[in-house]
């Protein structure tokens, strides 16, 4: 008997657009919200856009709450649960890049609440998916959520935001193509949960973005649209494979640990860019896809270097030989990377000098 069944969420609402940030309060009678918001927002996404937006609700009749939060960490989550409690909100509204999204996300998933998402960097894949990403002592957790009920991207505030934030979100769509690699191998050797229309929709959103790259440019609103539709389509494949698996492989492990080794030296997208190029190349050797990933990332001007990322060589070889005990996830660095072969493929892959 066949008796396999799944549930995939996805938000109601997706409005990506031209000023659509003027179209929150709409969004959140569509959704027959009732009851007053929490806005769970960081310090510059407060003013470029949280701000605003509590000028409208006011404006419609509704005092939201607001809460700014500094770091992606469980302490956030509890100070945001926190804070709804004491305003009884009845739904969050996250405003920010990864952090204030991903807070929001646990909180509201905690609090039995729906929660927007209203992003103001187009730098992570995290916008729409159903999962949260924290750093916890020597371990990262990928903690299942729910994902929003709608999203509200606007553009031009995401085109207005620095264009390092813009390329480092192509650079985590870039490094699906290595996630894929991983989640494949750990499917042949270690059977773990897999699904193809999460694998091949994370790998042709990566595939799309490289084809349209000339369109990325700075300042260009259109960059933001195309970037956007390619971080919700990452996402959708996180939230039908219920797992990060088809965006976060080995690439992801070095990008979590260099946040531990080398705590903000350099964004999210931009690390797990050059972990990719290096695990592309652990994966398919010299005559790999690395230099077509390598090439890719140089196209949008992310980094594909050490000194790019600011970080020192002796840092990299760290977190490369012992990014594999991040998490119980298993890739292309299977039991660990020693020294030497971490020495040789950040050479060969021109990481570091
Ligand atoms: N859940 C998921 O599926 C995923 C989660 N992530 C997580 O997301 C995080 C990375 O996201 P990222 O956005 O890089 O991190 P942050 O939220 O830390 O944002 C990066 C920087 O951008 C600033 N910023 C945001 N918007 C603007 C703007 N409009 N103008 C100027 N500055 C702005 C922030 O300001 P300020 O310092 O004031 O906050 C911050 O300094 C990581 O924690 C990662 O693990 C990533 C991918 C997927
Ligand atoms: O960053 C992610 C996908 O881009 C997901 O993060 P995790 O590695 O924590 O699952
Ligand atoms: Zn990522």
């Amino acid at each position: 008997m066949f008796e396999k069944s799944t549930w995939i969420r996805l938000p109601r609402n997706v409005v990506v657009g031209h000023g659509v940030i003027d179209r929150v309060v709409d969004v959140v009678d569509d959704l027959h919200l009732q009851g007053r918001p929490l806005f769970v927002t960081s310090p510059t996404p407060k003013d470029v856009a949280a701000d605003p937006i509590a000028a409208d609700f006011e404006a419609a009749g509704i005092d939201p709450a607001v809460v700014t939060v500094e770091t992606a960490s469980f302490e956030a989550v509890e100070d945001v649960i926190e804070a709804a409690e004491a305003a009884e909100a009845a739904y969050l509204i996250g405003i920010g890049g990864g952090k204030a999204i991903d807070i929001a996300k646990m909180a509201s998933h905690h609090l039995e609440m729906g929660f927007l998402s209203v992003p103001t960097a187009a730098s992570h894949d995290g916008v729409i998916s159903n999962r949260g990403s924290v750093p916890d002592g020597d371990t990262r957790h990928s903690v299942a959520a729910k994902p929003p009920l709608a999203v509200v991207a606007d553009t031009e505030v995401l085109s207005q935001a620095p264009w390092e934030l813009t390329t480092a979100g192509c650079a985590d769509i870039i490094s699906n193509y290595t996630a894929v690699m991983d989640w494949r191998l750990a499917k042949r050797l270690k059977d773990v949960e897999y699904s193809e229309y999460a694998a091949a929709l994370s790998e042709m959103t990566a595939e799309i973005l490289v084809d349209n790259a000339d369109l990325i440019r700075p300042g260009l609103e259109e960059s933001a649209w195309v970037v956007s539709k390619a971080l919700m389509s990452s996402g959708v494949a996180m939230s039908i494979a219920d797992s990060s698996r088809p965006a976060s492989g080995a690439e992801h492990l070095f990008s979590h640990q260099l946040d531990r080794l080398a705590p903000d030296a350099a964004l999210h997208g931009h690390q797990v860019g050059v972990g990719s190029i290096m695990t592309a190349y652990l994966h398919g050797g010299e005559d790999g896809i690395w230099r077509d990933i390598r090439d890719a990332l140089s196209s949008i001007d992310a980094p594909t270097t050490a000194v790019e990322l600011g970080i020192d060589d002796e840092t990299v070889i760290e977190a490369l030989t012992t990014c594999h005990e991040i998490r119980d996830r298993y890739t292309i660095l299977g039991d660990g990377m020693n020294e030497r072969a971490a020495l040789e493929v950040a050479t060969k892959t021109g990481v570091i000098d």
